[in-house]
Parts: structure tokens; sequence; C-alpha cells
């Protein structure tokens, strides 16, 4: 059956409860002409002396089919199909609801499934990139159908890649809060011949992710020392996460990627396929992260720092192929 086909004219006494079936205009000379009903409004008692006055005492209504859907009962049955963990929907408006963040932290985005959805004919599914850090009513995902109208059986078909899936196509994991040690490389900062830039700057970036700089310590350009120092937050603090700042480059005193070897840490990878940021190193120690930041996380404001900083806050595990997939859309500056 064909949406048409669901028309049907009524005397617009009998029309309460029914659906309008396409947008009534209202005109009056100088003053207003514009919608007065939105196609799918369904009629109340009070539309009735409106609808009089624009000369309707017929209109069409749609009556719905078994099987077939209103736009706002489509889009509702996708949003709550798509919604995981600390997402909350909007009512429908003009036929479409919008999923959003009930919490500050990471955005999570199926997006094989969020594809597939969209490969189905007439369905929409609009979502933020996956990773993005959130604000409590951060939106996440819009939900929509082309049609006034849509078969049931699509969003059927939508329902079940959502529950076959193994995540939810949209969901927020909260921020845990991490103890944070920062090691400060660099004879020049450790002499008193310049002062430190990067101490303020990491404080700021992990504060604002509900975590902490327990200590910030500062280390010469000698291996041994930066070894010395990973090992106190590592064993003394037991830190959650360590960071040590400065020579990650390729002049004779860069020291941190070889110290961090050296503290036994596992390198995830050395070296990263993001402007800014691309000497930025990722390892554990054990199960504790340890990143070597590179010079420009002090002066630019998103680096592959940024990128990876959140999700270690939310409590992932960060793996080669992570590291890999920074580099397409990665090129902010540099
Ligand atoms: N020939 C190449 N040169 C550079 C490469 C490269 O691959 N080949 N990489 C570039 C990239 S990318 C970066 S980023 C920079 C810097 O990396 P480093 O982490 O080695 O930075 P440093 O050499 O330690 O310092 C650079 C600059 O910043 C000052 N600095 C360092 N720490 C602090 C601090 N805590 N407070 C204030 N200022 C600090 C330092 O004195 C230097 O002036 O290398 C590129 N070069
Ligand atoms: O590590 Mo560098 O950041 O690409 O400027």
């Amino acid at each position: 059956m064909r949406p048409e086909s669901m028309l049907r004219e009524v005397k617009v006494e009998d029309a309460i409860g029914l659906m309008l079936a396409h947008d009534l205009t209202q005109i009056i000379p100088g003053k207003f002409k514009g919608r007065l009903f939105t196609k799918g409004h369904k009629i109340r008692e009070e539309d009735i002396p409106a609808l009089l006055s624009i000369g309707k005492e017929h209109i069409y209504v749609m009556d719905i089919q078994e099987g077939w859907l209103h736009e706002d009962d489509a889009a509702f049955r996708m949003a709550r199909a798509a919604s995981g963990a600390n997402v909350e929907l909007t009512s429908p408006h003009e036929g479409k609801i919008t999923l959003k963040s009930t919490i500050h932290g990471l955005a999570k985005i199926h997006k094989p499934l969020v594809d597939a959805i969209n490969s189905i004919d007439q369905l929409v599914m609009s979502t933020t990139k996956t990773n993005t850090v959130v604000k409590p009513g951060h939106p996440l995902t819009g939900t929509r159908v082309i049609p006034l109208l849509v078969e049931e059986t699509s969003i059927r078909q939508m329902e079940q890649l959502a529950n076959e899936a193994s995540e939810p196509l949209v969901q927020v994991k909260p921020f845990h809060s991490l103890r944070v040690g920062l090691i400060t490389t660099g004879s020049e900062v450790f002499k008193g011949r310049i002062q430190d830039k990067f101490g303020p700057i990491v404080r700021e970036k992990v504060a604002a992710l509900g975590s902490e700089v327990i200590e910030q310590r500062l280390a010469p350009d000698e291996s041994d020392v930066i070894v010395r120092e990973i090992r106190y937050f590592l064993e003394e603090q037991k830190a959650d996460l360590i960071l040590v700042t400065g020579g990650m480059s390729v002049d004779p005193d860069d020291r941190t990627p070889g110290a961090i070897r050296q503290a036994g840490a596992r390198i995830v990878s050395y070296g990263t396929p993001m402007l800014p940021g691309s000497m930025l190193l990722v390892g554990y120690l054990d199960d504790v992260p340890i990143m070597g930041l590179p010079g420009c996380v002090m002066h630019d404001p998103y680096t592959s720092f940024d990128a990876l900083l959140p999700r270690i806050c939310a409590g992932e595990q960060i793996v080669r192929a992570d590291i890999t997939e920074l580099g397409y859309g990665g090129l902010y500056g540099c």
C-alpha cells in the first residue's frame, strides 16, 4: 500500500484525534501568511474554530494502517534502540528525536552500526564522532525518517541490527578520577635556565577530564634520573598514569623515549600519525599507562595527547590500531 491511499476526507467536527494529511496555510492579508497546522498534526477539539475560520469544513486526514508508523513514533523507536548508558531522549520535534549525554564523559558511537542503519532506505541516524568529549546536554545522535509515514518493517530491521550489535549505537563512558604523575625533563628547566611551561598546561588538561596531577618532578636530560622518577611514581605513588614531558624528538639530549623503555615499559607506539603530536609515545608499565609528551603539547591546543588522554581517563586500553587511526583526519596543524 502507498501512504497516499491512507488519505480520507472527513468533516472537521469528526476529525478530533485524527491526523492532518498535509500542512494547512492561513493568510490574513497584510498580517500573516504561514502554516496554521503542520502535516501530521493530531486534531484537537480547540482546533475546530480555527479550521472553520480558514474555510475548512472538510479536511484530509491520514489513517495509519497496520504495518505503518508515523514519523514521531518511528524516530522514537530508532532512538530507543540506539541508546546506551548515560544517554537521554528529547521529545520529537518536526519528526526528529535527539539523544543527549547526561554526563561529562567520552561519547562512543558504533560506526559500523550507524552505517548499516543509514543504508536502510528512508532512515536517518546522524551522530557525533566517536571519542568526542561531551558535557551533559551535548547532542550525540539525531534520529528521523524521511517520509511522514514509514513502513514498520524498516524500523524492525533497524531494531534487529541494534539488538544484534556487540555495543550500543551510542553511549557515554564516564571519566575515572586518575592520580597522574608528571615528570618534566630538560636540563634547561631542571637547571633553572628557563621557567617550566609544561606543568600548568598538563595540569589543566588533566583536571578538565576530572583527574589530578598529584605531583610534578623535574629531571635533567639523563636517562637514569628519568627512569628513577618513573619508578618513583609507579612504586611509591602508585600513580594511575605517568606523563613525561620533553626530550621526545631526535636530538642527542632527547632521552625520554629511551628512558621509558629502560624503565620496562611495553611500547604501544613511539610516533603517532597526527600533527601536531607526531613524536608522542604511548606505553604501559604493567597496566599503568605512560606517555611521552612532545614539545607541541605545550603550545598547540589540540594534539595527539588531547585525542588519547580522554580515552585513557575513560578507562580504555590504547592499542596500536587506535594510534594508526589517528592519521586519517589527524592533520590539525604544525
Ligand atoms: N629534525 C627533527 N626535528 C624535530 C623533529 C623531528 O622529527 N626531526 N620533531 C619535531 C617535533 S614534532 C617536536 S614536537 C619538537 C619538540 O620535541 P621534544 O619533545 O623533543 O621537545 P624538546 O626538544 O625537549 O623541547 C623543544 C623546545 O621546548 C622547550 N621546552 C621543553 N620543555 C619545556 C618546559 N617544560 N618548559 C618550557 N619550555 C620547554 C625547550 O627548551 C625547547 O626550546 O621537535 C621537533 N623537531
Ligand atoms: O610531536 Mo610534534 O608535535 O608533531 O610538533
